[in-house]
């Protein structure tokens, strides 16, 4: 297993009620697997997973009992919860290789049925209402049907108000979604969910700080829906389902340790009724064409948080899932992606 840091530039920096991303620190993983070669994409997003340095560390001890002991031996050391980006970067690099070797590609390996296109939502930022309205055009222009809008970094009043000239510039047959990404206290969601019934939102992400399960499934009920995403970074999946206080769950692979627990999660959140919404942490193009394969590997997905590689000033390989009309590209070549000639000479 070699492990190879990389550092991509943001163009758009993504602002939430959280903070600014401008940049993407990470780790290529390659490994080769009876001869197959597998690359992964381990990218950490503190806050959301383990650390640049804890990913690292994490990386090279499962090298180490990768080399004595096997593949298993090497998972058995990450966990999770723990170090989620860590166990991404090993589990798509041996997923990558494996389906590379069964020579279908990556959602077919996970059991999805042919599919070309997976329909993803545009990604609008935390602009004032005159940008928010230009960026929402623009997508629909571009032939998105869903907007997701970050809110939540301002009064609530102002977060309905852009929502409101959304819709009224976009028509009634957008779907539009909000992320509030847990800044709002339970009144001010509560006044921002009544607020967006007649602006017909389909849901609102994380409206609630993580750890406020009880407060999400107080806010259920109504015409807007509630997501839980940052609520998975904290909790198992199981104990978000068991407290009833989500309809979608938002799914990132990077957050949930692999496009294998990924998979999983989305799997279960559909039996148990909800819907799965896969989406990237914002990842250079391995990782995001990983998502890819997620979510094309689910029957009839939402439109997907996977419209994100046009954020990266720079990324790790041109495009193995471009966007067009609104729809992601489904990668057909064995594995994650086509060879992106960075193996061997690295
Ligand atoms: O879901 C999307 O549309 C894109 C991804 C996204 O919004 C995101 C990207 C990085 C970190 C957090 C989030 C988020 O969903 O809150
Ligand atoms: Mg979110």
């Amino acid at each position: 297993m070699r492990i190879e840091q990389f550092s991509l530039a943001l163009a758009t920096p993504l602002t939430t009620a959280h903070g600014t991303i401008d940049s993407r620190e990470g780790f290529l993983v390659f490994v080769d697997v009876d001869g197959t070669r597998g690359i992964g994409e381990a990218t950490p997003l503190p806050g959301w997973t383990e650390s640049l340095e804890a990913c690292r560390d994490a990386l090279d001890r499962a090298g180490r009992a990768a080399e004595t002991d096997g593949w298993d031996a090497a998972f058995t050391t990450l966990t999770n919860a723990d170090e989620p980006a860590a166990r991404h970067g090993l589990a798509l690099a041996l997923c990558d290789a494996r389906s590379r070797a069964a020579d279908v590609p990556l959602y077919r390996h996970f059991g999805g049925e042919h599919t070309k296109r997976v329909p993803a939502n545009a990604t609008i930022g935390d602009g004032g209402v005159e940008e928010t309205v230009v960026e929402a055009t623009e997508a629909i222009e571009q032939g998105f049907s869903t907007l997701k809008i970050k809110v939540g970094a301002r009064e609530v009043a102002a977060d309905i108000a852009r929502i409101d000239a959304v819709r009224n510039a976009v028509g009634d047959n957008v779907t539009l979604r909000a992320d509030a990404n847990g800044a709002w206290s339970r009144e001010e969601a509560r006044t921002a969910l009544d607020a967006f019934v007649d602006l017909d939102v389909a849901f609102v992400e994380q409206p609630l700080a993580a750890d406020d399960l009880a407060g999400h499934a107080a806010l259920r009920g109504g015409s807007v829906g509630i997501a839980l995403d940052e609520a998975l970074a904290e909790h198992a999946v199981e104990t978000v389902l068991a407290a009833d206080a989500a309809d979608v769950l938002v799914v990132k692979p990077m957050v949930l340790g692999g496009p294998d627990r990924a998979r999983e999660a989305a799997l279960r959140a559909r039996e148990a009724g909800l819907d799965a919404v896969v989406t990237t942490t914002i990842d250079g193009a391995l990782a995001r064409t990983g998502a890819v394969h997620v979510a094309a590997s689910l029957s009839n997905p939402p439109a997907c948080g996977l419209a994100t590689a046009d954020r990266l000033a720079e990324d790790l390989v041109p495009d193995p899932a471009p966007i067009a009309g609104g729809e992601v590209c489904v990668p057909q070549a064995p594995g994650n992606a086509p060879d992106p000639d960075l193996s061997e000479e690295r």
